[in-house]
């Protein structure tokens, strides 16, 4: 059983289609990555499936249950970190915790979890009003872990972690998989989900434009390696530009700039330099994910729908449907 399934999901507000006939499988056990830039539709995606809006269109099933009909189930069994988490300011960061395992009807330690996500026992004992945007992200994975869910939904979870922060959350995203769970990664960063994700998801205007692991998304868009050589002589580049994967070998002076469409070709084409002329120096460029990202939601995304977003709707909220 797919841990999430959605068949022609669609929300709308007003005339806006924030989330477009989506169809997508997450399956059991899988870290997905749930990318698209800002206002893509994600955090409506998300709130469809946990049952906090009700979809237009369309049907949203996790972990077995309907999503819009029997959210308490669902939710019974999922670990949120929402965006934008909101704290009580007057509890402590460990009274949260406990809250949330009593909600649950969990029996997790809660000093635990204060240590598993890395915040002070003397700061988790303090007012959480005074906490950092870094030890309130914390404190919302320490809630999202209470349970043991069998999905865990992290929208945004690294924004406002350090790079310490970033590290333990992949860590715990692991551990989680490790466990058995599903994890579901929003993110708008490419680079943050690639470490921990089986595959990716990339939203564009309410639309899934691209699902796969981020190898093959890679492959599919040709996107470019670029091996930068210095040579003591410029050599005849025919053999060079024979590689299987070389687009183009260009000479400016005694440097040689050899485009790859395929990254194993960059070291079949540097030998094949190599026994040409001396190579001195190389460099060598990956497409950057960032570039990967940008393809696909910059305008070259295929069949998107052309309606703009409207500028002073909410990011995420109650449903105005
Ligand atoms: N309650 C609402 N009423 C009207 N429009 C809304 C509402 N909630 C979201 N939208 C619009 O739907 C679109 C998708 O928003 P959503 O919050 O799902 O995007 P997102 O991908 O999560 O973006 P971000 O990365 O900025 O959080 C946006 O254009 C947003 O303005």
């Amino acid at each position: 059983m797919p841990a999430i399934e959605t068949d022609g999901l669609t929300k709308r507000f007003g005339d806006f289609v924030a989330v477009d006939a989506l169809d997508l499988t997450v399956e059991e056990g899988e870290v997905f990555g749930f990318l698209g830039p800002n206002g893509a539709g994600k955090s409506t995606t998300i709130n469809m499936l946990l049952g906090f809006l009700q979809p237009s269109d369309g049907t949203a099933t996790v972990l077995g249950h309907d999503a819009a009909g029997q959210s308490r189930n669902v939710r019974q069994r999922t670990g949120l970190l929402p965006e934008g988490f909101e704290l009580y300011e007057n509890l402590t960061g460990r009274e949260h915790v406990v809250s949330a395992i009593e909600t649950k009807n969990a029996d997790d330690d809660p000093d635990a979890i204060i240590d598993r996500v890395g915040l002070e026992p003397e700061a988790a004992r303090r007012q959480a009003g005074g906490y950092s945007k870094g030890m309130t992200q914390r404190l919302a994975l320490g809630i999202a872990l209470v349970g043991s869910p069998d999905l865990l939904i992290l929208d945004e979870p690294s924004s406002g972690l350090d790079p310490k922060g970033a590290k333990l959350l992949r860590q715990i995203v692991d551990e989680e998989a490790e466990r058995g769970a599903t994890v579901f990664f929003s993110s708008h960063i490419l680079g943050q989900v690639e470490q921990v994700c089986d595959r990716v998801g990339i939203m564009n205007q309410g639309q899934m434009v691209a699902v796969d692991t981020i190898d093959a998304l890679r492959d599919q868009m040709q996107a470019e390696s670029t091996v930068e050589a210095e040579v003591s002589a410029v050599p005849d580049t025919d053999t060079v530009a024979a590689v299987n994967g070389v687009r183009d070998v260009a000479v400016y002076g005694n440097t040689l700039e050899i485009s790859c469409t395929q990254p194993e070709a960059k070291m079949p084409a540097l030998r094949a330099l190599d026994d040409a002329t001396d190579v001195t120096d190389i460099t060598v460029e990956d497409a950057s994910l960032e570039a990967l990202f940008e393809k696909y939601t910059n305008g070259d995304v295929p069949e998107a729908e052309s309606a703009a977003t409207p500028e002073a709707a909410p990011a995420t909220g109650g449903d105005a449907a």
